[in-house]
């Protein structure tokens, strides 16, 4: 009789560990503390942030690495897979954010409510062989189902959207936001920020330096000839042969592949993913404190400043990022020749894949 209750204590003990209730703190071992009992009850200042598709291969270093950002203080984790887990290990980093796990899709409101930025890694990767536009058709449905949540959720919420197609995902978020009367395009941004970090490291490489002092502002869209990298803009100022500007560009555009390809069919890039998924949260977060002179690359209507950066309604290039969002688009500067060949065919590209986010959600 004895030993019966005793299990019946340990399956409650696991449970409310599972799916805890949002007082709750995640204590390890037999011992099991409710927030309302601990003797810290004032949270941290910051900021509040959720990760949707936390369990991935993206979204699980992206996760450790928010933890450490001493800008958040509340931390939610979404997944419609292994959120539980994921939650509890994170979770006993002594760092100051709270974590809290969310598992599928009734689950979903709580995750977003009151968030003011919201990370989304969720979707399938690419595998050798494919383009990004093959994960079109599994992951516009899930960006759409996630967007719909935000709208209802935290309308004011910052979005970085990281799910690929990029270039059709984010016409897509800003299409539900519009639908659900919400859209506002500086608060709405597809994360680019693995191909400023990409580019430059590649560009380091070339020259000798240190990665970490050099620049390149990369403009256009995420997928191949979309990735414009403005190699006659780099910081700092310097010069480079055809032959690197050649080498530079294709790398600069196929590393994705390029990981994909070594990964051998387990997947595309996710830690360097997460380095630049946090490295531009952190930019985002430092804009909304109100830091002065955030800048960054990303993904962005072009209604977001009254700038039209091109004739197209999103396009990536170099935005200010302050209290509000994008505060500002930046022009592109004076282009060399190549550039503005790259420019051409990025554009006609980039029309199309937007087209194709705008046309989904109109269905
Ligand atoms: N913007 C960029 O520079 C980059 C974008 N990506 C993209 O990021 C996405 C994720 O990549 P990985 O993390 O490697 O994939 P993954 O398959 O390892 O993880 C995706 C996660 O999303 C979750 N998920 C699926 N449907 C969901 C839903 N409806 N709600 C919430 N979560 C859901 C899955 O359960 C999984 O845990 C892919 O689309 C990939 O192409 C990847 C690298 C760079
Ligand atoms: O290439 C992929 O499929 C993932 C991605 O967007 C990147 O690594 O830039």
């Amino acid at each position: 009789m004895q030993q019966g209750s005793d299990i019946h204590q340990r399956i409650a003990r696991i449970s409310a560990h599972l799916n805890p209730p949002t007082n709750h703190l995640q204590v390890e071992g037999s011992c099991n503390i409710w927030r309302a009992d601990c003797r810290a009850k004032g949270g941290s200042p910051g900021f509040k942030v959720a990760i949707l598709g936390a369990a991935g291969g993206i979204g699980q270093p992206l996760a450790m690495l928010m933890k450490m950002n001493p800008l958040v203080s509340v931390l939610h984790l979404y997944d419609v897979v292994n959120s539980p887990g994921v939650t509890s290990d994170i979770s006993h980093m002594d760092t100051g954010a709270v974590v809290r796990g969310f598992l599928g899709q009734q689950q979903l409101e709580d995750a977003l409510t009151g968030m003011d930025l919201v990370i989304i890694p969720a979707g399938v990767p690419r595998k050798p062989g494919m383009t990004r536009d093959d994960l079109f058709n599994i992951n516009a449905g899930i960006v759409k189902t996630l967007c719909e949540g935000i709208a209802k959720c935290c309308p004011n919420a910052i979005v970085n959207v990281i799910s690929n197609p990029v270039n059709s995902t984010v016409p897509i978020a800003a299409e539900v936001f519009k639908k659900a009367g919400t859209f506002d395009p500086k608060r709405l941004l597809g994360v680019t920020m693995l191909d400023v970090v990409r580019a430059n490291t590649f560009v380091a490489e070339v020259l000798g330096l240190d990665p970490r002092e050099v620049n390149v502002p990369v403009v256009g869209g995420h997928a191949g000839v979309t990735i414009l990298p403005l190699l006659s803009q780099v910081k700092p100022p310097c010069s480079f042969t055809q032959e690197e500007i050649e080498y530079l560009t294709s790398r600069i555009q196929n590393g994705g592949t390029e990981v994909v390809e070594a990964k051998a069919g387990a997947g595309s890039a996710t830690l360097s993913m997460a380095y630049a998924a946090v490295k531009f949260a952190d930019a985002c977060l430092r804009g909304l404190r109100g830091d002065a002179g955030v800048v960054e690359c990303a993904f962005v209507s072009s209604q977001a400043r009254l700038l039209y950066v091109t004739e197209l309604p999103f396009f990536a290039s170099k935005v200010r990022l302050g209290r509000n969002g994008v505060e500002e688009i930046y022009a592109l500067g004076p282009l060399n020749s190549h550039e503005r060949v790259g420019l051409e065919k990025a554009k006609k590209e980039l029309a199309s894949s937007i087209e194709k986010g705008v046309s989904f959600v109109g269905k």
